[in-house]
């Protein structure tokens, strides 16, 4: 099985590493850096193996790239006089093109860009993938393979990615943000936080659930709660009202917008 390193293991990167080892990876074949002492924790609490920048690059088959955009640039300027031909680099940063990675690396480094999302933790990532350059469908394989040990995997062009980055790299947020606020109106009602949460965590995960399952559409999902005259629809009027629905647009466009920001920065 070919090694792994993760440059810059936060969050993302933690959480892709869990996710690698539950679906079965010898953890000494995950390598990680970080820039503070973190490497180390994570050797500690993981069982992978703490790296510097040129150990890692000496190792690994494929490089993944875990850093903020805003650090990306020291990074690939340690990594291209070390890294090794025929190495496999994956970006996870939001916004940051391919063409990036290419121009600071050795010509014809492939690079491959993903956006995964933290459920990968629990093994239900939803990555999405796209070729740079150099990637052929070998690389594209390998990518997929690493990837689908925690979750779905589908590619795209890389123009769809900052889209792609707004809907499912930041999408858990807003379902989180949906869960805090469900919970709040229980309490709101006067239940016990405890029995509000469990509530609403059940409710969740059953309606993820039948999304998957059933196939059917969302509306007709809604419309079988939603009984005339009943308390769904008062609530959905609601809703309405307040512009919940505009409100998502607005927020996904403002995220996408943001990531062809981050892009364009270093561009
Ligand atoms: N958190 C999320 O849900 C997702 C994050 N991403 C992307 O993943 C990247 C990281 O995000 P997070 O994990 O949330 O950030 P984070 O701040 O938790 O992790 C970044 C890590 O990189 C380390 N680092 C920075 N420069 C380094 C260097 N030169 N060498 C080694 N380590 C270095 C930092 O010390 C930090 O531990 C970002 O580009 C983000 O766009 C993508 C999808 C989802
Ligand atoms: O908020 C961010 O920039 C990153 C990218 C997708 C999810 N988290």
């Amino acid at each position: 099985m070919r090694t792994v390193a993760v440059l810059g293991a936060g969050k993302i990167g933690e959480a892709l590493l869990s996710g690698l080892i539950a679906a079965g990876r010898d953890p000494q074949s995950l390598l990680v850096t970080t820039r503070s002492g973190r490497a180390a924790q994570l050797a500690e609490k993981h069982g992978v193996r703490a790296a510097s920048t040129a150990e890692a690059a000496a190792e690994a088959d494929v490089l993944v790239i875990g850093v903020k955009p805003q650090d990306i640039e020291p990074l690939l300027v340690s990594l291209a006089p070390v890294i090794r031909p025929g190495a496999l680099v994956v970006s996870l940063a939001a916004g940051l093109p391919t063409a990036l990675y290419e121009r600071h690396l050795p010509a014809g480094t492939p690079v491959v860009r993903v956006m995964p999302n933290t459920p990968m933790l629990v093994g239900e990532a939803m990555s999405v993938m796209s070729a740079g350059s150099h990637a052929g469908p070998e690389d594209m394989e390998t990518v997929r393979e690493l990837l689908s040990a925690v979750g779905s995997v589908i590619q795209v062009p890389e123009a769809q990615q900052d889209a792609v980055t707004a809907l499912s790299g930041s999408g858990p947020a807003y379902f989180f943000f949906l869960v805090e606020a469900m919970i709040d109106a229980g309490i709101l009602l006067g239940l016990p936080r405890n029995v509000s949460t469990e509530l609403i965590i059940q409710s969740a995960v059953g309606a993820a659930k039948m999304l998957r399952e059933t196939g059917e559409h969302p509306v007709a999902l809604r419309e079988a709660v939603t009984s005339p005259g009943g308390t769904t629809i008062s609530a959905i009027r609601e809703l309405e009202n307040h512009g919940v629905r505009a409100a998502l647009l607005a927020a996904i466009e403002a995220a996408a917008l943001r990531s062809t920001e981050l892009g364009a920065a270093h561009r």
